[in-house]
């Protein structure tokens, strides 16, 4: 079986290419980063070490890449042949491949009838979903109505805490022990992937909004108090008591809506929080906050960790969010400057203020009591 995954980085062979080779399939990663795919083709195996007291390790095997920029051709002629297609670019990567797999894909329907699924893995609702109409936008409406019966996108969500890597060995990665790969089956077109390790669901919602609004918005709030006070990595944030109550405070909150529109057990939905803020404790884990933070315009966006749980907070207990609303506000605050959108947010707040960033990013409307809330939360971290 081949597996073809774009994106050889710290969820690609830290997470997605260690499930596909434990499951016997042989990955071809794709990546823009020439050194490691000249280093996957030279070595064709790397290594897998948890982050956990043992340090155990895994040889991945079975593993070639293609570099995109320079061999199109080759990754269109890797898709034609492929029995899976995944990715973990980052959501805002999605769009600029789609041209490509819509090559391969018009490539594989002259060579095959074989029914083919192609899975993002990202942290975003509806990663796969984007793909696809990415994807359809290059199409005509005959390959439209062609593609439709023969390629899924089922949308998923995936959990594995990776760091960036410092190691020596450039291919090997560290993660985390803990993983949960969650795909939605219904829209699954031909057999499921044989995947060691992914759960197939019949509703993808429930589950990657309690993934999303829990682990990935109480990660942004480490990383970005944890900015605000000064520390370098989540571990210390987590370590400062002022941080660990605001971290544990906002998914309380998420978790209240959580439970509210899902009917998760309350007990088990605690458990789980504090099962996530232990992982971010996890001292074999050197994680900074810049990269836990990278990217504020899309945490800010309305769908997205911190506004959406606040927005349905609202909507689903009827009460006003208050630590959301400071995570929002340290997260308009965050002004790294190694981080282009941290620069973006921080010159639309200087040249035509907060509120219109807040409009801007969140897309709250000034007249909205969450627009107030998170003025009036900026205005007392500004002033600390
Ligand atoms: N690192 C983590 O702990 C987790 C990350 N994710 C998600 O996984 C995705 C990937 O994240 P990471 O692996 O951490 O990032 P990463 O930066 O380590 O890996 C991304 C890879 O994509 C490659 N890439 C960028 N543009 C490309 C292009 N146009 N064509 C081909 N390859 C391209 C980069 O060279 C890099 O190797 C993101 O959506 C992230 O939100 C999800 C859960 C956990
Ligand atoms: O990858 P994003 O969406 O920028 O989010 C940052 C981090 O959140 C986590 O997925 C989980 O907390 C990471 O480890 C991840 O990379």
């Amino acid at each position: 079986m081949l597996a073809v995954h774009f994106g050889a980085g710290n969820i690609g062979r830290g997470f997605i290419g260690n499930l596909l080779y434990h499951s016997g399939y042989e990955t071809c990663f794709v990546d823009v980063n020439d050194e490691i795919v000249r280093l996957l083709n030279e070595k064709k195996e790397y290594r897998v070490v948890l982050a956990e007291p043992a340090q155990e390790e895994v040889t991945i095997k079975n593993v070639r890449a293609i570099n995109n920029a320079s061999n199109p051709e080759q990754v269109m002629a890797a898709i034609a042949e492929a029995d899976l297609v995944t990715t973990a670019i980052g959501p805002n990567i999605l769009p600029l491949i789609a041209g490509l797999i819509a090559d391969g894909l018009r490539k594989r329907v002259e060579q095959t009838d074989k029914p083919l699924n192609i899975i993002a893995c990202e942290n975003m609702i509806g990663g796969s979903s984007l793909l696809k109409e990415k994807i359809f936008e290059k199409l005509t409406a005959d390959e439209k109505a062609q593609f439709e019966g023969r390629f899924g996108f089922p949308d998923s969500a995936v959990d594995r805490i990776v760091p960036n890597q410092v190691n020596e060995d450039k291919l090997m990665v560290k993660v985390e022990p803990f993983y949960e790969w969650v795909v939605e089956e219904p829209k699954i077109i031909g057999k499921k992937p044989p995947v060691k390790g992914i759960t197939y669901v019949q509703e993808l919602v429930p589950y990657i909004e309690r993934k999303l609004f829990t682990v990935n918005t109480g990660h942004a709030l480490a990383a970005y108090f944890g900015y605000y006070f000064g520390m370098e990595t989540i571990n210390q944030a987590m370590e400062n008591q002022k941080i660990r109550d605001l971290v544990e405070g906002s998914l309380k909150e998420s978790g209240e809506f959580l439970v509210g529109k899902y009917g998760f057990n309350e007990e088990e939905h605690n458990k789980y929080i504090q099962k996530i803020i232990g992982r971010f404790s996890n001292a074999y884990i050197v994680d900074e906050v810049t990269r836990v933070g990278r990217s504020p315009i899309r945490k800010l966006g309305p769908n997205d960790r911190l506004v959406s749980p606040a927005r349905q907070y609202v909507e689903v207990t009827g009460k006003q969010p208050e630590y959301l609303l400071k995570g929002i506000a340290a997260a308009l605050l965050y002004d790294f400057q190694g981080d282009g959108e941290a620069v973006q947010v921080q010159t639309v707040i200087k040249e035509q203020g907060v509120e219109a960033a807040i409009q801007k990013f969140t897309q709250f409307e000034p007249v909205s009591e969450l627009f107030q809330g998170i003025m009036e939360q900026y205005k007392q971290l500004e002033n600390k």
